[in-house]
C-alpha cells in the first residue's frame, strides 16, 4: 500500500441526483437476504453536492445539519472513499462535505447519491483514472442504488438493483414530489413486503410495456403503467400515507407513485405549469411539495476551484 499525498490539491465538487423507480418489481428474498428486482430507475432533479479535499484522515460534515445523517464512519461517503482507495491499494484520505438537497430516508436514494458523488469526486481529485466498469462495480458493493446514481437518465435495474442498463426515454416530465415529515426504513419495508407476499416470484418480470412507452415518449401511458410492489407494505407501515395518496389521486387519477420504499409520494406531469398548479393545490391542504424534472444526468463534476 502506498501513501501518495500531494499537498495543495484543489477541492472537487460532484453533484448527484435523486432517483425514483417508475416500476419496482420485487421478488422473493435471495439466500443473502437481498431481494431480486426488476426496476426502471429515473434520475430526477433534486441534488446533493459532495465536495472532497485531500486530508490526513477521513472526515464528513454537512453544510447544514440534517437529523438522521451520521457524521462518523457509518456515513456511506466514508465507506465509498475507503473502498476506492482500497481498490487502488493506496493509503489516502479526504475531508468530505455534503450539501443535502435530497430528502433523508425519503426513498429517493440520497445516501446512494452521496456515495456515487464521492467515488467520482475522489477519482478526479487524485486522478485515479478508475474505469467506468470498476466504478460501477465498487458502487454496487456500497448499496443497491449506488450504480444508478453514477449512471443517471433512465435505466433498467436488475440483480438486487445494482445491475444497470440505460433504456431509451423520449419523455421529459415534471414530478411533484410530496415530502413526508418522517422517514421510512428501507429494510423494514422489505421485511413487511415478505410478510405480505410469501408467493413473490424468484425473478420479477421486466416491464416491457413501460419500457416501450418510455421509448415512444408516451407520458399518458407511462402514467398508467407506474407500479411499485413495495407500496402495500409502505401503506401498512405508514397509514397516514393513504390519506395523502387519496388527495393526490383526486387531483390526478393517473401518474401517482410511491418513490422507492417511501414515504415520498410523486405525481407525474407533462407540463411544468400543471405541476405548479398541483403544488399550489397541495400547499393549500398543508402539504410540503417540490418539483423535480426527469430524467436528468447522473453524478457529474461541477467545480474545480
Ligand atoms: C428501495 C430501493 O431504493 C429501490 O431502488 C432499493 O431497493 C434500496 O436500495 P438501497 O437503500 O441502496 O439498499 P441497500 O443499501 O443495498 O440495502 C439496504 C437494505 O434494504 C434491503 N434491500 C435492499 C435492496 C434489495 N434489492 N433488497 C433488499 O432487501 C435490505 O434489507 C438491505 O439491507
Ligand atoms: N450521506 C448520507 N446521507 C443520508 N443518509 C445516510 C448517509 N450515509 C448514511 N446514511 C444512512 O442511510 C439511511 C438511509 O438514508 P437515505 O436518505 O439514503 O434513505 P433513502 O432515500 O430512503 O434510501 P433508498 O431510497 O436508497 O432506500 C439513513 O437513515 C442514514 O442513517
Amino acid at each position: 500500500m502506498s501513501s501518495q499525498r500531494v499537498e495543495g490539491l484543489p477541492p472537487v465538487t460532484v453533484r448527484a441526483p435523486a432517483k425514483i423507480n417508475l416500476h419496482l418489481g420485487v421478488g422473493s428474498p435471495r439466500p443473502d437476504g437481498l431481494h431480486p428486482l426488476s426496476t426502471v430507475y429515473q434520475a430526477v432533479g433534486l441534488y446533493d453536492d459532495v465536495t472532497v479535499v485531500d486530508a490526513p484522515d477521513w472526515s464528513v460534515e454537512l453544510t447544514e445539519q440534517v437529523p438522521g445523517v451520521p457524521l462518523d464512519d457509518d456515513n456511506i461517503v466514508i465507506r465509498a472513499g475507503r473502498a476506492l482507495v482500497a481498490h487502488h491499494d493506496l493509503d489516502l484520505a479526504a475531508a468530505i462535505t455534503i450539501a443535502k438537497g435530497i430528502p433523508v430516508m425519503g426513498g429517493m436514494a440520497g445516501g446512494s447519491a452521496d456515495a456515487a458523488a464521492t467515488l467520482l469526486a475522489l477519482d478526479r481529485l487524485w486522478d485515479l483514472q478508475t474505469t467506468d466498469e470498476d466504478l460501477l462495480r465498487i458502487a454496487g458493493t456500497l448499496g443497491s442504488d449506488v450504480p444508478f446514481a453514477l449512471l443517471g437518465g433512465t435505466a433498467l435495474g436488475t440483480g438486487h438493483g445494482e445491475q444497470v442498463e440505460p433504456v431509451p426515454d423520449a419523455t421529459s416530465v415534471w414530478w411533484v414530489v410530496v415530502l413526508s415529515g418522517e422517514g421510512l426504513s428501507t429494510p423494514a419495508v422489505y421485511r413487511h413486503f415478505d410478510e405480505l407476499s410469501p408467493d413473490a416470484p424468484a425473478e420479477p418480470p421486466v416491464p416491457e410495456g413501460l419500457i416501450a412507452a418510455l421509448a415512444d415518449g408516451d407520458v399518458d401511458e407511462v402514467g398508467d403503467l407506474l407500479a411499485n410492489d413495495l407500496w402495500p407494505a409502505a401503506r401498512d407501515l405508514r397509514p397516514d400515507l393513504v390519506d395523502v395518496e387519496v388527495a393526490l389521486r383526486s387531483l390526478s387519477p393517473s401518474g401517482v407513485l410511491l418513490s422507492g420504499s417511501g414515504p415520498t409520494l410523486l405525481v407525474l406531469h407533462d407540463e411544468v405549469d400543471d405541476a405548479r398548479a398541483t403544488v399550489a393545490a397541495l400547499a393549500e391542504q398543508g402539504m410540503t411539495c417540490t418539483i423535480a424534472p426527469g430524467p436528468v444526468a447522473g453524478a457529474h463534476v461541477v467545480t474545480y476551484v
